[in-house]
């Protein structure tokens, strides 16, 4: 695997790729990286003929008092894993090359980006499009890959590739979990042993929560039930609601549906989110 830091050798590189006709995925990412990130990967590798990670922390996505600071940071240890997984390049580019001094433009997307994590992390998606509209434009790739697990995220992506006109192909992946269905995030190694246990209320309570929806059930009390199930594991919550599939509009019981939730346990902020299958008619 190359590493690069620099944006011409990114290109020259990219550039030898696209000579030879070949199809190059990109799968950007803020690195500690584990098998979430992996599913992007392995994906991105049955999609495309070259496959180039990018690990950038991005300063313009965290918000005031949030955890830019101590983001984890593990740039051996994700270059290991990316060589071990077969991929082709990784991108490394410091706050320098992206944001120059000078750097004053900003990318927002409308409406899919403003409620639920956009009215809770003033400003994120605004940092999340421009960096990935860089991103984009620095690699030039025929695709690049998303996780689920940030599903308000790979709307507004989704949003922007088509308003913007990128030509490049968004694949959504499927939330990839532990064995007790704890979404995988790399902010989960904030969790200490009690908070960790307790957390696995949050993909339980939106499992419940969509069944009995699917079923028939009272939507505003499954969601009521919901929140007080996350309350009393000691969750702070942020917002559980049910929206439309892929566009996040509100709710509509004959449309495919999907729950969403944010909350925080013990200082960390942890996002999930569960598809409501249609019940038997
Ligand atoms: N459990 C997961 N399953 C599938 N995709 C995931 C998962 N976790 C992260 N991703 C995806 O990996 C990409 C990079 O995400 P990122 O580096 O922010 O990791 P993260 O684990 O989501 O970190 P954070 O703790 O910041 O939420 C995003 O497209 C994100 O949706
Ligand atoms: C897409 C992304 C890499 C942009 O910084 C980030 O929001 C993430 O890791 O989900
Ligand atoms: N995976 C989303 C990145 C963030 O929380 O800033």
């Amino acid at each position: 695997m190359q590493t690069i830091r620099q944006l011409t050798q990114l290109r020259e590189a990219v550039a030898a790729w696209r000579a030879e006709q070949l199809r190059v995925a990109l799968v950007p990412t803020m690195g500690a990286l584990h098998d979430g990130h992996m599913a992007l990967v392995e994906a991105a590798r049955r999609n495309a003929d070259r496959v180039v990670v990018s690990i950038f922390v991005n300063p313009r996505q965290f918000g005031a008092g949030e955890d830019l600071d101590h983001y984890p940071r593990r740039e051996q240890a994700d270059s290991r894993m990316l060589t071990d997984a077969g991929v082709d390049l990784l991108w490394l580019p410091d706050a320098e090359t992206m944001y120059p001094a000078g750097f004053d433009s900003s990318i927002h997307v409308g409406t899919v980006s403003e409620g639920y994590e956009g009215a809770n992390r003033p400003g994120h998606f605004d940092g999340v499009a421009t960096v990935v509209a860089k991103l984009f434009n620095q690699v030039s790739p025929d695709l690049a890959l998303f996780g689920e697990k940030d599903y308000q995220q790979l709307a507004v992506i989704r949003k922007m590739v088509i308003d913007l006109d990128f030509m490049i192909d968004i694949i959504g992946v499927p939330t990839q979990r532990e064995d007790d269905g704890l979404a995988l995030s790399s902010r989960n190694i904030y969790l200490v042993d009690e908070d960790r246990q307790a957390a696995v209320a949050l993909p339980r309570a939106l499992g419940i929560a969509a069944r009995d929806i699917a079923r028939g059930g009272d939507v505003p009390a499954a969601l009521a039930q919901a929140r007080e199930t996350l309350e009393k594991a000691g969750f702070d919550v942020d917002y559980v609601e049910i929206v439309k599939e892929s566009t996040l509009e509100p709710h509509d019981p004959e449309a495919p549906s999907r729950l969403i939730a944010a909350a925080k346990i013990a200082g960390t902020r942890l996002i999930d989110n569960i598809v409501v299958e249609p019940g038997p008619a």
